[in-house]
């Protein structure tokens, strides 16, 4: 084995760790000295246990390896780097007229093939995808981490029975791939059972995609989920894909499934039947592997029986249905989920013991909540900031909690509060006492509130994302 370094070529991400592996001296001498001239580092074997040997103890991001070698060959080391999980990208050189081997070897997880002889534009060529692919999933997985850091990792809190009861559901559904059927008012959790869901599933290592139907423009909700070609309608500059296919593998999260149209609900059906999907404005269908999670505040049954939603899909969505409870039925959840709430927006692991002053639980145990867990996130939020760290006292709470009569009883006034609300905090409080009032009805909000139910729903997301990212 022989290892060369060259730091004064050295290309950055594009910079590659290679091992190649061949029993002709000759083309070991060449491709070392033009893989290295190329930018890469590069360790060269001369057959397959000797490349064995030097992968039990170094990484590579990738080895290019020749089949035929006499004793131990590259099927040996393709099986190694298989059985090893390593993540290594293989490449295999093979000789000419030996397509069978490079289709085999590709079956048996290789990246690509090269013929030999080969010219060094040609692996060049491949090392680029290599490179391109690892850079991109470098960045997924940054992209996952700078995520999780925002939203916080998935925790189902809550011991009540009724919370109880949805764990064990959640346990005994998610490692089978059926569709679920997520029921429950606005803001009681039904993302996060449906992350759950795909996080105890074998898809979690893959996309959840969770697609909001009530914010999605009307004109615009086929070419969203399925994709669409580019010059599929004015405006479709490129082509692009649908959130299905960006789901391809794991998990897609339909929420307020209630408020796709018909036209819609047909193709979805279509879609959950075949696996098929085909973008706006091509003819060919493909297939992807998607499970599908739903979610809905409204009543499906009554839709059906109403004639706006359709049968066939509604049985089709709802192998298991978990119901979540609304959270004045579970209060006793309420302390626990405060304290999670605080220290998610604190970004801390562990808070005091105190943090929340008991006049100020028993002030939110008194609450209705119509706004559920999304509302009490965001009392606590408001609460924490005004509190600066220190134990949360009732008057840090927002106006709406600390007022012990029910709020929907009373108009809003902008003097009711202790301390002065900005204007988005106004327009929330006017949005979540509507709500209170219609008890978390949407539509009828919105009709009081004169705003289209879209931007109602494209409000609550954006009051949750924003509460989210200002408290971190
Ligand atoms: N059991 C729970 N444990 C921890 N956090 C929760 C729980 N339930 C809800 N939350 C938090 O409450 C907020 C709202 O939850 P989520 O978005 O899942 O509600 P939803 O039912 O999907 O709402 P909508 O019907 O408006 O889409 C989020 O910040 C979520 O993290």
């Amino acid at each position: 084995m022989s290892s060369r370094n060259d730091d004064a070529s050295a290309k950055g991400a594009q910079r590659l760790r290679l091992l190649f592996v061949d029993d002709e001296a000759p083309i070991r001498m060449v491709m070392g000295d033009e893989l290295e001239r190329i930018g890469h580092d590069v360790t060269v074997c001369e057959g397959g246990q000797e490349a064995i040997d030097v992968l039990s103890d170094n990484a590579f991001d990738v080895v290019i390896t020749d089949l035929k070698m006499p004793q131990v060959d590259g099927w040996a080391v393709i099986d190694h780097i298989n059985k090893s999980g390593v993540e290594t990208d293989i490449i295999i050189s093979t000789g000419h007229g030996d397509f069978d081997d490079a289709i085999r070897a590709i079956r048996a997880g290789a990246y690509d093939f090269l013929r030999k002889p080969y010219k060094i534009v040609e692996i060049a060529n491949v090392l680029n995808r290599v490179a391109a692919k690892r850079s991109l999933e470098n960045r997924a997985q940054a992209l996952e981490t700078e995520l999780q850091n925002v939203r916080g990792k998935t925790e189902l809190i809550g011991e009540t029975e009724g919370m109880q009861r949805v764990k064990r559901l959640v346990e005994r559904i998610a490692p089978t791939d059926s569709s679920v059927l997520i029921l429950g008012e606005t803001g009681t959790g039904k993302e996060v059972v449906a992350r759950s869901i795909h996080e105890h599933s074998s898809r979690s290592k893959m996309p959840f995609v969770a697609v909001n139907c009530g914010a999605l423009p009307e004109n615009l909700v086929e070419s969203e989920l399925f994709g669409h070609k580019k010059g599929a309608f004015t405006g479709a500059d490129t082509p692009r894909k649908g959130l299905i296919e960006v789901a391809n593998g794991g998990t897609l999260f339909l929420d307020e499934l209630g408020e796709l149209d018909k036209t819609m609900q047909v193709k979805l059906l279509r879609f959950l039947e075949s696996g098929e999907v085909r973008r706006v404005g091509e003819n060919e269908p493909f297939t992807v592997d998607v499970r599908v999670v739903c979610a809905t505040n409204r009543n499906l049954e009554d839709m059906v029986h109403d004639g706006t939603f359709r049968e066939d899909l509604f049985f089709r969505v709802n192998t298991f249905e978990i119901r979540l409870p609304a959270l004045r039925e579970r209060k006793d959840d309420i302390p626990e989920l405060a304290r999670f709430l605080i220290s998610r927006c604190m970004k801390r692991d562990s808070i005091p013991e105190d943090i929340l002053a008991p006049k100020t639980i028993e002030l939110l145990r008194a609450h209705d909540w119509s706004g559920n867990v999304r509302e009490l996130a965001n009392a606590v939020e408001h609460a924490v900031i005004l509190s600066n760290g220190q134990t949360i006292e009732p008057g840090d709470l927002p106006g709406s909690v600390s007022r012990k009569s029910s709020s929907s009883s009373r108009p809003f006034h902008v003097t009711n509060f202790v301390q002065p609300l900005t204007l988005r905090e106004i327009e929330m409080e006017v949005i979540l006492q509507t709500l209170d009032k219609y008890n978390g009805d949407k539509p009828q909000t919105a009709e009081e509130l004169g705003i289209a139910l879209k931007t109602l729903y494209n409000k609550l997301n954006q009051y949750q994302s924003n509460g989210q990212s200002e408290a971190a």
